[in-house]
């Protein structure tokens, strides 16, 4: 069985809007989501604003309930948050009064780690995350792209199972988070982890991902999964090799003329409701 699976997830939420005030309506954010994820895979999703992606990564975080359908994670349905998954945040979520290292130790006090053994892991994945020398340094301290290499090493150092990603580097400079996203993928190779990464990038989709979900517009629903499978990521391959390839050119405009009509259809949802 699928590492991961949703299986016909719906999710609604209560509405004020006038318009729905008679009758019991609901706002449906999504709407019978099938999507299955191995162990071990990275699926990146991407949609228009507003299609409810968040919600999916929230759902799958056990940090809401679904209203229907189930979320499984190793064949037992998700009923809350837990430290087999680690959830990694667009804003960084530091303990501001903390050094990186504190920051790090953080996410395994909750474990029952030995005190001296949680220095000792959390400096293992100062290291991984490419920060050796920066422990000490509280979070005001390091960059934009430093504080985001916190909060992923926090994430791993619990070792969970899944990692799940809201756009993690929209918030970065274009440098910063080319060198993130190449830090993600060695890291991904190196842990085996299962990644669940959000974005509205195209390209970070296709860089990142083996599979990239594509999302419509509200209410959210999987419209197509696209398979990346770019054989210029051999050895030696740089991200510069990569990007500028005639298949990850290919593969952008598949998703880019995927998303095209949805994020249309988005934008026009907004202006109606916007006159209203
Ligand atoms: N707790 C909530 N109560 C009511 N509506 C909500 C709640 N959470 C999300 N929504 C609505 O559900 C829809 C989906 O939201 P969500 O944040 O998941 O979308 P998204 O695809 O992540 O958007 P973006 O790309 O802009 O971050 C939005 O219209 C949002 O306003």
């Amino acid at each position: 069985m699928a590492k991961i699976v949703f299986d016909s997830v719906t999710k609604s939420f209560p509405t004020k809007d006038r318009k729905n005030r008679r009758g019991r309506e609901e706002f449906t954010a999504l709407d019978g989501i099938d999507l299955e994820i191995e162990a071990g895979e990275f699926v990146v999703v991407v949609g228009p604003s507003g299609c409810g992606k968040s919600t999916l990564l929230d759902l799958l975080g056990g940090l809401t309930r679904p209203t229907s359908g189930r979320i499984l994670l190793d064949g037992r349905p998700v009923t809350g948050p837990g430290l087999d998954r680690g959830i990694v945040f667009q804003q960084y979520a530091l303990l501001p009064w903390r050094t990186a290292l504190g920051n790090i130790e953080f996410g395994l006090e909750a474990t029952g780690v030995p005190r001296r053994e949680r220095t000792h892991r959390a400096r293992e994945f100062l290291d991984l995350v490419g920060l050796t020398g920066f422990g000490d340094r509280h979070p005001h301290e390091l960059s934009g792209g430093m504080r985001q290499r916190v909060a992923i090493a926090r994430s791993l150092a619990y070792d969970p199972d899944v990692l799940l990603m809201d756009e993690p580097f929209a918030a970065l400079d274009a440098q910063t988070r080319e060198s993130l996203q190449d830090e993600l993928r060695r890291i991904w190779q190196r842990t085996g982890k299962t990644v669940v990464f959000i974005t509205h990038g195209i390209e970070e989709a296709v860089y990142l991902g083996q599979r990239v979900a594509v999302m419509t517009s509200r209410p959210g629903r999987v419209k197509e999964v696209v398979p990346v499978s770019l054989g210029t990521r051999g050895a030696g391959a740089t991200g510069e090799d990569l990007r500028s390839s005639p298949e990850f050119a290919r593969y952008r405009h598949e998703i880019w003329t995927l998303l095209h009509d949805e994020v249309a259809r988005a934008q026009q949802l907004e202006k109606e409701e916007a006159s209203v």
